[in-house]
Formats: structure tokens, sequence, C-alpha cells
């Protein structure tokens, strides 16, 4: 049964973290309709998703999260691994562990070569700022060694980011045993200069020690506003077009939907904008005849604008932890997990007070530390110059230039590589689990700038059937070798003056796992995503495979743009939600002006 719903100037499909920011803009002014179709419901409000402590509770609900997992990973002992991703108002804004962090200047500036004007270090600063109002104790702060530059944090944004309230007593032992590994510290991160430990901070509200979201910043002050319309459980099928002649661009007139069991058509006046994400944005337009035509061929689906680069060049974060038995008389999460008692005191804490580890994210103790500061430059200049290490990717000129942009950064000194961050408890860690009662100093390690590439692609023409991830991740050995430096480090950390009475002993991977073979084996059975991809639809020139130009407008169409992290050409070494936000509200001005000017 077919349906037609009334049109809209502006329809944004996915409701998620950037749909939110772009259709809360555009409805700013009252003379401009805007419908933002969610395939999800509402799920923001639960009890769980608002408690900053609770942070890993929604995983795997099929009402809040995807629950997507890659094809068997042929390099990592075909294992398929988990994908979370955020369903419902708020996508995975709602899901996600609320840290906020911005990347180096370095690599916002080099994204502007690939991208093109305007998506550079200055603007991105521009944007943070807009989408953020930011707050810090300054005895907090100031205790863990945090400075924070007015000039770099925005004051009247719609999203709280704050210093948390509860930090582990663990934080500075932390900083002080990189520090006597020769890693220096920034007093502020945030002003583009990352490489170094780093106290971070998260998206929290700072009176509720409640989470903050794309839903409470961007959702809740538009939704009451006439032009502003939220379709739940609209499931988006595919973006309807005209085209007079062949030769013209493609006009997206409207999306198709299921509902409640019907397919609906919802028509747009002006534009439609897809912002799906990094899995279902590439999904979309295939499912639209936009993409790869071999990949359409295969599934029936005609061509209407052959673009090879949809659903290439995927990339996201790979991590593995390290992790030791503290000694009990310092104070762990692990309590919340393991101890009743002190759970349900710390509980009460949080609900009469608004105080203790239940307002915090699980550690704001960060360093990014380029190539020089855990592993062998030299070894790895000569391993990046291996011919063979990566895959032939002639025919994507663009994403070839961002693995060459990635090689160069593997040995600049103000790009990080890997990101490693103390988690004050037992750190998930695949084959292994707790023993009950004990508490555990954890290090997550995860590799910023990994040089293999992925694909997200359709396997059905059924909009129902979720698409295949294959991050093929670990293909290029420099990706491996740089993760078992990695732990090689970690373990040096451990075992720093600075940590020995912390310390007890090594459990995962254990002292016994030491060769670099008996590392990589580590490796590749605990391999896990950071949850942050990006790059399938990226943003780069036309004829080397882009997806979108500058201004997010799909090539070859008219009124099609991608706004979300899928545009983003090359991964960069910073958890990727302060990026989006800046994106999103980025686009949203551009899109203001093109209608200015129309
Ligand atoms: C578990 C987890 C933890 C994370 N932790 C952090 C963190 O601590 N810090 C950080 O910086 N980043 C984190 N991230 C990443 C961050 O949340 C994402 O980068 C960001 O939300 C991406 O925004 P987006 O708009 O591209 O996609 P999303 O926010 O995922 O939004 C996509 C939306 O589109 C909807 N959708 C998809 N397909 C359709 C369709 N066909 N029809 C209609 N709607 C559709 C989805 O339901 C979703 O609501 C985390 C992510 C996850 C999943």
């Amino acid at each position: 049964m077919w349906k037609r719903c009334g049109g809209f100037d502006f329809v944004v499909c996915g409701g998620g973290l950037s749909g939110l920011v772009v259709a809360s803009r555009l409805s700013e002014d009252p003379s401009v309709s805007v419908a933002v179709l969610e395939a999800g419901g509402d799920v923001a409000h639960w009890p769980d998703s608002q408690i900053p402590g609770f942070f890993t509770k929604n995983l795997t609900k099929p009402e809040i999260d995807w629950m997507f997992f890659t094809t068997p990973q042929a390099h990592v002992n075909d294992r398929s691994i988990y994908v979370p991703r955020g369903k419902g108002i708020g996508g995975s804004s709602i899901l996600n562990f609320m840290t906020l962090g911005r990347a180096s200047t370095v690599e916002y500036d080099a994204m502007e070569g690939l991208s093109g004007k305007g998506w550079n270090w200055s603007n991105y600063l521009k944007y943070f700022k807009k989408s953020e109002t930011f707050s810090a104790d300054p005895e907090m702060a100031a205790k863990h060694e945090f400075k924070p530059d007015p000039e770099v944090y925005g004051t009247k944004g719609p999203l709280h980011r704050v210093l948390p309230r509860w930090i582990s007593q663990l934080h500075m032992p932390f900083y002080k045993a990189l520090h006597s590994l020769g890693v220096p510290h920034q007093y502020d991160s945030s002003n583009g200069h990352t490489a170094g430990t780093g106290t971070g901070t998260g998206a929290i509200h700072p009176h509720t020690a409640t989470k903050t979201s794309a839903v409470s910043a961007y959702y809740e002050p538009a939704k009451d506003r006439p032009n502003f319309t939220v379709i739940k459980f609209a499931h988006v099928h595919k973006v309807l077009f005209s085209r007079t002649d062949d030769s013209e661009n493609l006009v997206a007139t409207g999306v198709e939907y299921i509902q409640d069991g019907s397919i609906k058509i919802v028509m747009a006046k002006k534009e439609v904008i897809l912002s799906a994400g990094s899995c279902q944005t590439p999904q979309l337009l295939e499912l639209s005849g936009i993409g790869d035509s071999k990949v359409l061929a295969a599934h029936g689906i005609p061509v209407l604008q052959d673009l090879p680069g949809v659903g290439a060049n995927l990339q996201d974060h790979l991590s593995t932890g390290f992790t030791a038995e503290m000694n009990p008389k310092y104070e762990s999460m692990d309590v919340l997990a393991n101890d009743p008692m002190r759970a349900g005191a710390e509980w009460q804490l949080y609900e009469t007070k608004r105080q203790g580890m239940f307002t915090a994210v699980s550690s704001v103790a960060y360093a990014f530390l380029p190539t020089k500061y855990f592993a062998d430059v030299e070894a790895i200049k000569k391993a990046v110059e291996d011919p063979t290490v990566n895959r032939d990717a002639d025919e994507l000129k663009g994403m070839t230039k961002t693995i060459e942009l990635e090689k160069e950064w593997l040995v600049h000194d103000e790009v990080p590589q890997l990101e490693i961050v103390q988690v004050p408890a037992f750190l998930p860690t695949a084959g292994y689990l707790p023993t009950p009662g004990k508490r555990y100093f954890s290090i997550f390690v995860a590799l910023m700038h990994p040089l293999s590439r992925g694909t997200v692609h359709i396997t059905s023409p059924d909009p129902l059937v979720p698409p295949a991830i294959d991050g093929h991740f670990l293909e290029n050995k420099v990706d491996t070798s740089l993760l078992i430096s990695a732990l090689h480090f970690a373990r040096k950390v451990v075992r720093t003056e600075e940590l020995k009475d912390i310390v007890i002993k090594e459990v995962i991977p254990g002292e016994r796992v030491e060769s670099d073979e008996e590392l990589e084996r580590y490796v590749k059975n605990t391999l896990s995503t950071v949850f942050h991809p990006v790059g399938t639809a990226s943003m780069l020139p036309h004829e080397e495979g882009g997806v979108v130009d500058e201004r997010c407008m799909v090539y070859g169409t008219e009124n099609l743009r991608v706004v979300d992290a899928s545009i983003i050409p090359v991964q960069l070494a910073a958890h990727t939600q302060a990026t989006v936000y800046a994106l999103a509200e980025k686009a949203a001005d551009l899109i203001k002006d093109s209608l200015q000017k129309s």
C-alpha cells in the first residue's frame, strides 16, 4: 500500500547526530519547513541512556542499537567484529560514550587539501565553538593538570561539554608514568596541539550530571517549532529523482520510506539530505541508484549516477587492550560491577547529590602519541615504503591520496598515531573475564590512522537487509605492527616506577605473551573497532572517486547532500563526535547560504 505525505522544503534522512544538527539549524528560519525521517523511536529518555556511568548499558539493545557486525575479517582470524550504531532520535549520540575531543590542526588543515576550501582548522574551530558550551570546575581542572584556554571553547552553544565531576585517582599516576617515558603534557589539547598526555572532557550537563546529546542540544529546542517535523519509525528506502534529460543532473524530489508496514513517500521541495551515518548513508545512495555501477548491477538496481567512491574508503580506529591487576587499596570502577554494597552507595550518591562514579565517563586520562613515542620510526618508514602493503586503489585516486597523507603522518611529530587511555576497571577484552573481587588498571590502546581501507555495500535490493561492512582490518601490515608496538609500550608504562605501588601484575595479554608473533596473535584475537567509522561517502574531487563536493552535494545531483560522518575523507586522531557536530553546523550554514542566494 502506498501513501503520499505532504511536502517539506528539506527532507533529512536519519535523525541522528548530524541529522538533528542540520534540521534544527535550518528550522531556525520559520519560513523553511524541515522533516526528519528516523528509523527508530524516542530513546533519549530511557533512564540508562541519561546516566554517564551507564555508558555501555544500551549496547546490543535492538531498540537503540542497529547491532551490525562486519563480514568475517580475513586478517583478524575471520572474526566478525561488532559495529554498534545508534538507532532512534539522537542516533549514535545517544549510544555513545560521551568523550568530546578534537584532532590536531595539522589533520584538519590537511582535510582542506583533500576536500576543498573551508574545511580547515580555523573553520572547524569556529563550529566547535558554535556547537558547545564549556565549563570546568577550576579546582578539579588544576588537580588534573588541565588549563583550559578560553579562546578555544564555546560559551553559548547548545551542547554542554564539561570536565567530569569524578575523576579516578589513577589519572595523575598514569600521566606521571608516561612523562617518565618522555611523553610531553598538553595543558589543553583542544587547541589543536594534541601530541602528549591531556585531560579529556565529556558531553555531560554541568548541573544535572546527565548525558548531553544531539537530542538535548538540537532536538529539544526545535521540536515545538511548527516548521520542524520528526517522523519516527520511518525507515527510508531510497531517494526519488526526476531528470528530464540524461545529460542533466538528477533532481531529488522526495524519499520513499516504510512506516507501520506501509510504503510512504514524502516530497522535498528544495533538498534531500542524507544523514544516516557511515554505514547506512552508502546503503541509501546505492538503493537510490547512486554508486559503483558494478555493485548496483549485481543487485539489479538501475544506475542513475556511477560513483565508485560510494561505500569505499571505510576507516575506523582499531583497538585492543592491556589489563593489570591492581593493588586493592586504590579505587577502581570495578566496584560498580562486583561490589553490590558499594555500587548501591555510589548510586545513592548519584541520585541524591549528583556526585561519584556515576557522574563520569570511565576515564579522562588520555595520551595521543605520534609514532616516535611508542614505536621505531625508522622501521615504520621502511615498512610503509614496501609497495605490497597497500591494496590497489587506482580507480579511487582520492582514497590513495588519503593513504599517502597518512603515510606522511606516520612520521610526523604533531600527528598522533596512537591513543592510549587509562581505564580504572577491567577493560572488556574478547576471550577474557575479570576475577570477581579483583580490581584492575587497564590501558585502552587505539590506532588512530589505520592504512587499511574497507567497504560498506548493499548485499540485497531489500532496504531492510543490513549492508555488508568489510573493514579489511589489519590488511595493511603496518597497522598490525603499530598495534604490537603499542602493546610493548603499554607494558613499559605499567612497569614504570610511578605505577609500582599501583600495579600488582599484568593479566592481559599476560607476561608470557612476549614476542611480536605472540602479540600479533593476541591482537588478532582481541581487535575491536572504536565505533568511529568515516569515509564511505568521502568529500573528495569527483574525478578522484569522491562522493560529495565541498558543499556536501552528491556529484551528479542538483539537490541531494550528505551531512554525516561518512563525508570525512580521512580518519582523525580524535573521537569523532565533536568533529561531526562541527561538520554538521558548517553544513547547515552552507545550506542556509545557498538558500539566500537562490
Ligand atoms: C557505542 C558508541 C560509542 C561512541 N563513543 C563515542 C565517544 O565517546 N566520543 C565520540 O566522539 N564519538 C563516539 N562515538 C561516535 C559518534 O557517536 C559518531 O561518530 C556520531 O554519532 C556519528 O554521527 P552521524 O550523524 O554520522 O551518525 P548517527 O549519529 O549514527 O546517526 C545516524 C542516524 O540515521 C538513522 N538511520 C540509519 N539508516 C536509516 C534509514 N534507512 N532510515 C531512517 N533513519 C536511518 C539511524 O537510526 C541514526 O539515528 C561512538 C559511537 C558509538 C556507536
